[in-house]
């Protein structure tokens, strides 16, 4: 099941800076002592748990985090620069494999976490640092200590933050695909989607994660179909959204079977806040749509959006509840209850 966001990372810590041989040359001192100074330390590679996407498309585009090497020790005991560290930014929940993708290096569970991936390298003394008893003008410096180079990759289960809920052919799947970067197969006979899908969807700058399940009829929650066995993938969401499609004879009904089948499946899964929409509006004239709107609102008791997810009408209102809908449930804890728009 595509629940999985899985990408190979290139890491690179800093090798230290070389130490430095040098000895003081001042007018009317003969013999300047060693004045090497240390090559600084090499940039490290961290990862940390931010607040941020629940997936990992971020890192499809960067794959490469190479830490700066440090730089070498000068004259006058001067130490060279550190090399500045890499951070890796990930959401809650990346787990951090090996190479081999089997051996679990740590599981970010916590927002803020923060794990040292690859340290950077030792800076290397100048010979200031050799000098003794025995040897007052050493003439040896170390070079730096190499950073460390591998592979690992990152692997998140990916959590919906909305969950689309319909009958089969409502449109779900093609609601995803105009939203989303996701490419899912649309056709005009029920059970076209056979595995959940999701989505990443884009909306006034920002980004939330939807999923698209199978479509319910009649009797899932008894194993009717392809049942409920999907559903727990919605569990977790913020935010549910059913549609309803515009082009049926009888809305209303078509809203209340699945609102029965919710509420069979999980009494929570039915208080989710739920966002209503009347699909298909393309298909449909003013009157239409004004009486059918009316038959929905009379079954459900809250505001219907009307969409269009072929033309696009009424699109952009449904993302920005939807969004509405899950910073709410970021930023209140407590449960306000169900339909409240
Ligand atoms: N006219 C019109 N047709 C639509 C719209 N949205 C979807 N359709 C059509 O409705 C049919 C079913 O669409 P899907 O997106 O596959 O429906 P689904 O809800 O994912 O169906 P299942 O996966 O079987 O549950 C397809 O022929 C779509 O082209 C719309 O806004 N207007
Ligand atoms: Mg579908």
């Amino acid at each position: 099941m595509k629940f999985l966001d899985l990408t190979k990372v290139h890491i690179r810590s800093g090798g230290g800076g070389s130490g430095c041989v040098s000895f003081r040359r001042e007018k009317f001192i003969e013999y300047g002592g060693p004045d090497g100074g240390d090559g600084g330390r090499g940039g490290d590679v961290w990862v940390e748990v931010v607040d941020s996407l629940n997936t990992l498309i971020d890192f499809r585009f960067q794959q490469h985090f190479f830490a700066n090497s440090g730089q070498p020790g000068m004259g006058k005991g001067r130490t060279g620069k550190d090399g500045a560290s890499v951070t890796l930014r990930v959401p809650v929940g990346t787990e951090i494999l090996d190479e081999d993708q089997e051996t679990v290096i740590a599981d970010m569970t916590e927002l803020g976490q923060r794990l040292l991936l690859a340290k950077g390298g030792n800076g290397g003394w100048g010979n200031l640092q050799f000098k003794s008893a025995t040897n007052q003008a050493p003439r040896r410096a170390n070079s730096g200590q190499p950073g460390v180079e591998r592979t690992i990759w990152l692997r998140l289960k990916l959590i919906a933050d909305a969950g689309l809920a319909g009958l089969p052919n409502a449109g779900k799947s093609t609601f995803l695909a105009a939203t989303s970067n996701a490419r899912p197969k649309i056709a005009d006979y029920p059970f076209t989607t056979l595995h959940p899908n999701l989505g990443v969807v884009g909306i006034d700058g920002r980004e939330f994660v939807m999923a698209d399940i199978p479509g319910l009829i009649e009797g899932a929650s008894e194993g009717r179909g392809l049942g409920d066995q999907f559903l727990g993938h919605v569990e977790r969401c913020a935010v549910l959204l059913q549609l309803v499609d515009g082009t049926s004879e009888d809305v209303a009904e078509d809203w209340r079977i699945i609102d029965t089948e919710l509420d069979a499946y999980s009494h929570d899964v039915a208080l989710k806040p739920r966002i209503i929409a009347l699909n298909k509006i393309d298909a449909l004239d003013d009157e239409e749509r004004a009486e059918k709107r009316a038959a929905l609102e009379a079954a459900c008791g809250r505001k219907v959006y009307l969409i269009s997810a072929v033309s696009g009408e009424g699109m952009q209102n449904v993302l920005r509840a939807l969004l509405a809908r899950i910073d709410k449930g970021k930023h209140v804890e407590e449960d306000d209850g169900p339909w409240q728009p």
